[in-house]
């Protein structure tokens, strides 16, 4: 690889044959989990691609994050999606809100008579409802279309909100949001916000169907760059710092421990803890850098989902980098990775190199320059099943440049 050139940026997802993609033809209503290359940015690859081909392809991308943002709001039945639609509605944040709605019956206009839209719909600028399927799933298609549509009405709002079905698995819809090249990209994915109601949760995760087999309600919080804990009037006797409150906080942060977590009643909550979060920006990664995790010690192949990190001071090789997360995240080990956040220390760089994941999809971006009073190392987050630390490391020395 020439050193001189600028570091790649990758978006990935496997593909069924190995055509480069080309990143203008790509019809994104095929966007088929596991059949095509959907790019993001400037330059698409593929673990394992052989980069010496002449191509230009090692583009940067901005780091500006750029187009409207779009938060996804899920959580469980009734955990209180609908209210905090309402509750940023009606907050005064000047921003022109696109609401979309999406119902699992036939029927359409349920989900919207919960929302109060204000005198002559004031509160909203665009109504999109989505009805028989759930845009993690069946109507993921519609729910591309529906995107577009808004887009052509692009200056009338400034701010996405996407409110799922109470059993919507918020990755896959986190992956179709990635694909922004489709999408001209006009639509950042600002955060996932899960809402978990205080009162059910543990009868919620409890809710399995076989013994190892992980709910919905995992899965969003898995997902989760912000955990709003509502319902808390309804535990503790109200106590916002009992002791149910404070077990419910640490089973959270087991499944998921680089959210932030949010106590509310009637989703009660700052906005600026919700909106415009730029969670997917990585420049707030190198966050991550000086955090010191307190999830480190999760226990070996955890067949729960939890979060674990691995960190090291070597510094390694791009390219064995992508090798290694082509591996990890498209050969399907034992592990399931539902989600990596991370800080890469690439040798032979000196900027601080970027990594997230939602399942299969990764990028690795290059941000600011390392500063001198910092230890260059590595440091990843891992958020899944199966999670096994010493598969992470030993398979990790692989990418030692
Ligand atoms: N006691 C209490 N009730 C709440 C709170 N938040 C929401 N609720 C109530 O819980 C019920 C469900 O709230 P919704 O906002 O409709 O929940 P949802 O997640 O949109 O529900 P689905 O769309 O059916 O999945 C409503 O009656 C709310 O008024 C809370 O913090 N405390």
């Amino acid at each position: 690889m020439d050193e001189e050139l600028p570091p790649p940026l990758a978006l990935l997802l496997p593909i069924a044959n190995d055509a480069k993609s080309n990143s203008s033809s790509i019809d994104p209503h095929q966007a088929q989990e596991g059949a095509i290359l959907l790019p993001i940015a400037t330059h698409i690859t593929r673990a394992g691609d052989d980069d010496d081909d002449g191509d230009d392809d090692r583009a940067s991308k901005s780091e500006e994050i750029c187009g409207v943002g779009i938060t996804i709001i899920t959580g469980y039945l009734g955990a209180g999606k609908s209210t905090l639609v309402n509750y940023v509605l009606n907050k005064q944040h000047g921003k022109r809100i696109a609401v979309i709605l999406n119902e699992f019956g036939e029927e359409l206009g349920v989900e919207r008579a919960m929302i109060n839209e204000g005198e002559s719909g004031a509160l909203v600028e665009e109504w999109i409802e989505l009805a028989n399927g759930c845009v993690c799933c069946s109507v993921k298609h519609s729910f591309v279309q529906a995107l577009e549509q808004l887009l052509e009405r692009r200056d009338r709002f400034d701010h996405i909100l996407l409110e799922t079905t109470g059993l919507a698995n918020p990755g896959p819809i986190a992956s179709l949001l990635w694909i922004d090249d489709q999408l001209e990209s006009a639509i950042h994915l600002d955060s996932i916000i899960t809402v978990v109601d205080a009162k059910n949760l543990w009868q919620q995760l409890g809710e399995t169907r076989e013994a190892e087999e992980i709910t919905e309600a995992h899965l969003q919080i898995a997902f989760a760059d912000v955990v709003i804990l509502n319902k808390v009037d309804l535990i503790d006797g109200g106590e916002l710092e009992g002791p149910y409150v404070t077990g419910l906080i640490k089973e959270i942060q087991s499944i998921n421990g680089c959210a932030k977590i949010v106590k509310s009643i009637h989703c009660n909550v700052n906005l600026e803890d919700i909106l415009d979060c730029k969670s997917y920006d990585t420049k707030r990664f190198s966050e991550l850098y000086k955090k010191n995790a307190s999830f480190d010690e999760v226990a070996y192949h955890n067949p729960k989902v939890t979060t674990l990190s691995i960190s090291g001071e070597n510094a390694v090789d791009l390219q064995k980098v992508n090798d290694w997360l082509g591996d990890l995240l498209w050969e399907k080990g034992v592990m399931e990775i539902y989600r990596i956040k991370g800080v890469l220390y690439i040798r032979n760089s000196d900027q601080i190199h970027l990594l997230q994941a939602v399942r299969e999809l990764y990028e690795i971006i290059p941000g600011r320059s390392w500063r001198q009073d910092e230890k260059c190392a590595n440091k990843l987050v891992f958020i899944g099943k199966y999670l096994n630390e010493e598969i992470l490391l030993s398979s990790f020395e692989s990418c030692f440049g």
